[in-house]
């Protein structure tokens, strides 16, 4: 927890306002703990009669049946209470734990693409997951465990000056200290447990690995040196387990430490006082039985600063994630993009991703071209040319540094993300199909559409007949909980999406080899059909769609090196004509 930004005060403060919607129900909460810790303390009482009547010879029937009806109401009402101080809890934290959901989902859906690129999805998961767990067990936890300690110990501390001053005072002043040592190894203890847990994760990431690389591992006879790595770590798992339990053990002897010395001042000094009768039997009793509280309450608190802590560390990450800002957001006086045309035009265009070095070399180093409306535009070029830097431009998944690139003559900064992306259609390579079914798949190109509709665009995207062999034609789950479609049919899924979508603007990312040849063949036929009409960009990789474009730009490590129909291109005998003529496949990514 060290550099923190924020102490625990200023994150619990911003934890607060999640509290505002359940304020009912943390009072119900509070309350239920407060009639449950109540009824505890009267137990102690209770016994306290018993004994002083017993050893007065007092004690008839009449006083035991009194004091086992009083038990058994307070027992109920302990009991009752518990019952729904832990209802109130867990259902207050999963309240909060869906808001806090909630909210971190709708930040990460105005994140950029340059997060997701850069943020690992498994540690995004892990914050929806663990951090929000451990929040919601500290968000009813915290306020309970804290108002039930201070009442138990402030009521024991009360009621034990009624009975004796000097004993009590000297029972209390060896509280704190006891609290201190008990912490500093509690610490040390909760120390060795995170290192346990991070020694468990390396292991078994290094398993993960060299199981995934076992061909490498085979390869190279390294199973050897794989054990021996192994061996390490796993001897190492035991050298923390040793100092963990090492800590586990001293706190507890710290604790009975400690106790034991309270209990010998109990019965020393407790005893000192009953002889010299300014202390009853029952009140020695009462003593004892409010010791054994107080020592619970205190070792309880200790030992939850655990939860408090993974709380705030919760709290901290979920605070670190939601202070996060993209880096691509609309400006103030963005304005729609409307009737759009689609012509395109990249002017002077420099760019770097984010996590590149400032010295770093420019991706794309001042880089002009314009797609006129309707042109239908190859970019063909040796792979690291900078062909999807360019096409994730346009819809702003990335902003330029320099230059600016403009759709229908608007600069496309001063666009809205949503009516800029809403009128470009993009089918790539590696298509991301959502779980659900095939209609549901398809609809996400389109708002509320018809069944009509969607029969129409996967009749364009030649998928229709394909769907209807499907078990449950449109109404079939694909993915793991339904049927595995292959390449060439997921992309005409994807493509049915864009019909339906039905943008001005296109950009195709060329499938290089995923692709069989009668399935390459329809879903070449259906981008023929999907390109008609509109501007399209498509990063080639097929003679047939090189030759059949209004337009080559040949993009190169330098820049565009030339740009004009195949024909002109070959005539221009420049670098499209020695790149073609010598066969190289890079020309074509
Ligand atoms: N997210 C990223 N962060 C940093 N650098 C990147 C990122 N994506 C791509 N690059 C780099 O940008 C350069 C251009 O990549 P790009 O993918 O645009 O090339 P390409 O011409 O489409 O190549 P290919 O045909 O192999 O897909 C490459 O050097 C690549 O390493």
């Amino acid at each position: 927890m060290e550099n923190r930004t924020y102490s625990d005060k200023e994150l619990i403060k911003k934890f607060i306002p999640y509290y505002k919607n359940y304020k009912d129900i943390l009072a119900k909460d509070l309350f239920s703990a407060f009639l449950t810790t109540v009824c505890e303390l009267l137990l102690p009482i209770l016994l306290s009669i018993l004994t002083d009547n017993a050893s007065n010879s007092s004690l008839t029937f009449d006083i035991i049946i009194k004091l086992t009806l009083l038990y058994i109401l307070t027992k109920l009402v302990e009991v009752a209470g518990r019952y729904f101080m832990q209802s109130y809890g867990h259902i207050m934290g999963a309240h909060i734990e869906k808001d806090m959901r909630a909210d971190i989902f709708k930040h990460f859906m105005t994140m950029s693409t340059a997060f997701f690129n850069e943020t690992k999805i498994g540690q995004l998961m892990s914050r929806m997951t663990t951090d929000l767990f451990d929040i919601t067990e500290f968000s009813h936890h915290c306020p309970e465990e804290f108002f039930i300690g201070f009442i138990k110990l402030s009521i024991s501390f009360i009621v034990l000056m009624t009975i004796n001053i000097q004993l009590t005072l000297l029972i209390y002043i060896i509280i704190p200290i006891m609290v201190y040592a008990a912490r500093i190894k509690r610490r040390a203890f909760s120390k060795s447990v995170k290192s346990e847990k991070k020694q468990i994760g390396e292991i078994n990431a290094s398993i993960e690995d060299t199981l995934l690389g076992i061909d490498v591992v085979k390869s190279f006879a390294n199973e050897e040196l794989e054990k021996k790595k192994f061996k390490k770590g796993n001897d190492k798992f035991v050298d923390i387990k040793k100092v963990k339990y090492y800590n586990m053990a001293s706190y507890n002897l710290i604790n009975q430490l400690f106790a034991g010395l309270m209990y010998g001042v109990l019965i020393v000094v407790g005893g000192y006082f009953v002889i010299k009768k300014s202390m009853s039997p029952g009140d020695l009793v009462a003593f004892v039985l409010y010791l054994n509280t107080i020592i619970a309450t205190v070792n309880r608190l200790v030992e939850f600063t655990d939860q408090y802590q993974k709380g705030i560390t919760g709290i901290e990450r979920f605070n670190e994630v939601m202070n996060l800002r993209s880096d691509i957001f609309d400006r103030e006086d963005a304005k729609e993009l409307k009737n759009v045309k689609g012509s395109i035009v990249f002017d002077k265009v420099f760019f770097k991703y984010p996590d590149q070095a400032e010295d770093d070399p420019w991706i794309l180093d001042n880089i002009s071209f314009n797609i006129n409306v309707g042109e239908n535009i190859a970019l063909v070029g040796p792979s690291g040319a900078g062909k999807s830097t360019i096409t994730k431009l346009i819809p702003r998944f990335y902003e330029v540094n320099k230059g600016e690139i403009r759709v229908d003559g608007i600069n496309i900064n001063n666009l809205t993300l949503e009516s800029l992306r809403n009128n470009i259609g993009i089918v790539q390579q590696d298509v991301y199909l959502f779980g659900g079914t095939i209609r549901e798949n398809i609809e996400y190109g389109k708002e509320n559409t018809t069944d009509e509709e969607i029969i129409e665009a996967s009749k364009l995207a030649g998928a229709y007949d394909f769907i209807m062999d499907l078990p449950y034609g449109f109404d079939t789950y694909i993915g793991e909980r339904g049927v595995k479609l292959s390449g060439g049919q997921k992309q005409r899924i994807s493509i049915a999406r864009v019909f339906l979508k039905n943008p001005p603007i296109l950009i195709l990312d060329e499938a290089t080899s995923s692709l069989d040849n009668t399935s390459e063949a329809i879903v070449q036929e259906s981008l023929e059909k999907l390109t008609k009409g509109r501007t399209t960009l498509t990063i080639a990789h097929r003679l047939s769609t090189i030759i059949n474009a209004d337009s080559i730009i040949v993009l190169t490590e330098d820049g565009i090196a030339e740009r004009g129909s195949h024909h002109e291109l070959l005539d221009k005998k420049g670098v499209y004509y020695k790149l073609y003529n010598s066969n190289n496949e890079d020309l074509f990514g």
